[in-house]
């Protein structure tokens, strides 16, 4: 179980009335939620509503100004040994899957940053080709990918080197960015197909950052609506269609609209 209690985040006004200024804009407010294990959790939210500064702090890279984040009932900022334990157990896919992976590796090299990860919390040794081809059947690739370099795949390939990247550390939970977001439609239905099956597999959890309503009904078990840094509804996406929230509302109309 993943839990953000009361978590508030702000950052450096730029517009400051003294040089030395302190003023800060405050961005997240008192956010919580809990993930359950084996669930997925859908942050859903427009340009600006602190979608990313959320998942910051959920990946342990951003230490909100006040309220905590657990895992398994361990207080991830409150100690360096609560932030490994984070590490150990929570994997990241981004949007910028060109920038993500660095260009000068090949698919091999970008898979092993994840299998060191995997070496150095587990305390093994991997038998690395093995292990890549697995991971890359286990993506919808195959072992003649291994000696690709980034520029040698498309988009949608990319993404599903990255994710594969991501499981090869073996997390319980995965936090997705706006990780189908640069892909044409067909392909953003083709990935989350595939996390869907890997989900169900490996019992993973996920939290899945996006601003598309549909990649949430898709995937998600619930959904959480963040409105200029403040969640104005956390619901079933079953239930989705009985939402109170006015914006929750504005999203869904638009969408039904467009259908
Ligand atoms: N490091 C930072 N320093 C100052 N302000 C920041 C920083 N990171 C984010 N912000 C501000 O926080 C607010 C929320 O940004 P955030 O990236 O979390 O939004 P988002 O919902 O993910 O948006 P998008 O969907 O466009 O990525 C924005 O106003 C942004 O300018």
């Amino acid at each position: 179980m993943l839990e953000v209690n009361n978590v508030c985040v702000s950052f450096r006004s730029e517009r400051q009335e003294k040089l030395f200024g302190t003023t800060r804009d405050q961005v997240l407010f008192d956010v919580s939620l809990k993930v359950p294990k084996g669930t997925c959790l859908g942050i859903l939210g427009e340009s600006g509503s602190g979608k990313s500064t959320l998942g910051r702090v959920i990946c342990g890279l951003l230490k909100p100004d006040s309220g905590e984040l657990k895992i398994h009932g361990t207080s991830v900022y409150a100690s360096r040994s609560g932030r490994k334990n984070l590490q150990k157990r929570l994997g990241v896919v981004f949007q910028d899957y060109t920038t993500s992976a660095n260009p000068r590796f090949r698919v091999k090299e970008i898979i092993a940053e994840g299998l060191s990860a995997r070496e150095r919390n587990q305390k093994v040794r991997l038998n690395r080709i093995e292990e890549t081809n697995h991971l890359l059947e286990l993506v919808g690739l195959n072992a003649s990918y291994a000696d690709r370099y980034p520029h040698e795949l498309s988009g949608g390939q990319l993404q599903r080197v990255c994710i594969a990247r991501a499981v090869a550390c073996q997390p319980e939970i995965i936090l997705f960015d706006e990780a189908i977001s640069s892909l044409d439609a067909h392909t953003q239905v083709q990935i989350m197909d595939l996390l869907r099956e890997l989900k169900e597999k490996l019992g993973l959890t996920y939290i899945f950052i996006t601003h598309d309503l549909t990649s949430v009904t898709y995937l998600c078990d619930d959904v959480l609506f963040l409105y200029h840094g403040r969640i104005t509804e956390h619901i079933p996406v079953s239930h989705i269609a009985e939402t109170k929230d006015e914006y929750a509302k504005k999203l869904l109309a638009s969408m039904i609209e467009f259908d």
